[in-house]
């Protein structure tokens, strides 16, 4: 559908038509506000050098570095193998060459991309971000357009600071009434992907309304935005209104004085006009939703903490079958048993899902009084973070419990530092992908909230954490 020129429009139209600078048939160049890097954007430096250019705004490109970042100390040398920390040398040296602000190892602003944009405030409203990293839809939580991009599009922005966009469809997703007790913004958003499939939003932006939205904290909304492209939309947004502004108020890269009040005066006309359409609509109703957790290799395949594991032979569909058959293969499980009460062996709380200050203090409330069965890290989204946790005695609370307490990075979400999961582990992990090996070559990953991870870690099997006794 194209763009209403006139009449009510969405957020999503708003902020495309502010940035739209040249149209050429089904593509439209569109202006970058800001534009984040980390150690995967190497190709995308190569080929600008070789091109014999330089990043052309770099007083809008920030760079962190935490896929390769180690987490057990903060030296290169703590990087287990030479390839990892070439990887954080060349993207020193790129940055350091563009004259770019990256927090990289030392920094105590250093952490995943998608927590350390928000958290610092260089997402900001009504913006286009782009970054290399398919998470970037995280950001949309602020109210902006921001979704990932591949390597050479990586170099045209480095190059140009534009990207050319084909127009996404717009879907609403609105989410009525309030969460219950124990049911988290993790717990939402694999709700969602579990009903409209890993194929659901492709080709759309979401943009997520409704009661339990506009009751969220920003770090709950972040949560949602960031597994958007999960369901394969393109980008994620929630509407910005005094919750976001509140958040954005005393960020470092966040508009101060005068300028604040201007922007904020912007920001409030960015929400989309009542009676604006959508490409496609859908509600959901937060009491029905409970704590989630997938039991397969795709985020779609998640059940609420209650279920059993589904039968093949139950599958109409000959290739849904032998899909399942090689799933239930693969994570080791037998069709119609319970998810809870599964053995874990090892748990990991972090990622740019849940790796957030609120995050923290959610699993720690679990972990408080109690002991790890299991092998269990806890790997703080940012530096920030880990400062923050540990000004209020978190990393006491794990740490007492026989848990891991590491320095900021991606870690064992994708384990491209190394930090990985051992053959045949069960993870219970607050991270968004439960690919196939991701975690580790033969590594089963089941998904869930930093809650029910914590629960998971205190109890050695997947439990149910309103069984508990803390919410
Ligand atoms: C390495 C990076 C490009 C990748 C992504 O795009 O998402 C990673 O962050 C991931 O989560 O798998
Ligand atoms: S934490 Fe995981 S999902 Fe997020 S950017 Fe890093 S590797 Fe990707």
């Amino acid at each position: 559908m194209a763009t209403p020129r006139t009449g009510p429009r969405t957020m999503f139209a708003k902020i495309w038509d502010r940035h739209v600078i040249a149209r050429r048939g089904e593509n439209s160049l569109l202006y970058v506000d800001r534009h984040l890097v980390h150690e995967g954007s190497f190709h995308a430096f190569r080929n600008l050098a070789s091109r014999g250019l330089k990043v052309r705004r770099p007083a809008q490109t920030f760079g962190t570095a935490d896929h390769y970042a180690p987490t057990v100390g903060r030296k290169l040398e703590d990087a287990p193998g030479a390839e990892i920390r070439h990887m954080l040398t060349t993207f020193h040296n790129n940055v350091t060459a563009n004259e770019l602000t990256a927090f990289e190892l030392d920094d105590p602003r250093q952490g995943i991309v998608h927590v350390v944009g928000p958290e610092l405030g260089l997402t900001l409203p009504g913006f286009v971000l782009v970054c290399g990293d398919s998470h970037t839809s995280t950001h949309g939580a602020l109210g902006c357009l921001a979704f990932g991009i591949g390597q050479s599009e990586n170099e045209h922005v480095l190059a140009t600071q534009t990207i050319w966009q084909t127009t996404p469809k717009v879907m609403r997703i609105s989410i009525e009434d309030r969460l219950p007790r124990g049911v988290t913004a993790k717990d939402v958003i694999l709700g969602i992907i579990a009903r409209i499939g890993t194929g659901g939003a492709t080709g759309y932006v979401i943009e997520y309304a409704g009661a339990a939205v506009r009751g969220m904290t920003v770090e709950e909304r972040l949560t949602v935005c960031n597994m958007s492209i999960e369901a394969g939309a393109r980008a994620g947004m929630v509407a910005p209104d005094d919750t976001t502004y509140s958040y954005l108020c005393d960020k470092p890269y966040a508009p101060a004085g005068a300028a604040w009040d201007r922007a904020v005066g912007n920001w409030r006309l960015l929400a989309s006009d009542p009676g604006a359409s959508y490409d496609r609509e859908l509600t959901l109703d937060a009491e029905m939703l409970a704590p989630m957790v997938t039991w397969g290799t795709s985020p779609q395949d998640a059940l609420p903490i209650d279920g059993h594991i589904p039968d093949p032979d139950d599958a109409r569909d000959p290739t849904d079958k032998m899909r399942l058959r090689h799933v239930l293969r693969v994570m080791g499980l037998a069709p119609g048993i319970p998810l809870e009460g599964l053995p874990v062996d090892r748990v990991f709380i972090g990622s740019c899902t849940n790796g957030r200050i609120e995050d923290l203090r959610a699993a720690a409330a679990i972990v408080r009084g109690r002991r790890a069965h299991v092998a269990s890290l806890v790997v703080p989204g940012s530096e920030t973070v880990r400062h923050q946790a540990e000004s209020e005695g978190l990393h006491r609370v794990f740490q007492e419990a026989g848990f891991e307490w590491r320095h900021a990075g991606c870690s064992m979400c994708v384990g491209t530092n190394g930090d990985l999961g051992t053959p045949g582990d069960r993870i219970a992990s607050t991270s968004n992908r439960n690919f196939e090996g991701r975690q580790g070559r033969g590594v089963r990953t089941h998904l869930m909230s930093p809650a029910m991870a914590a629960a998971a870690a205190v109890t050695g099997r997947l439990t149910d954490v309103r069984k508990l006794g803390a919410w």
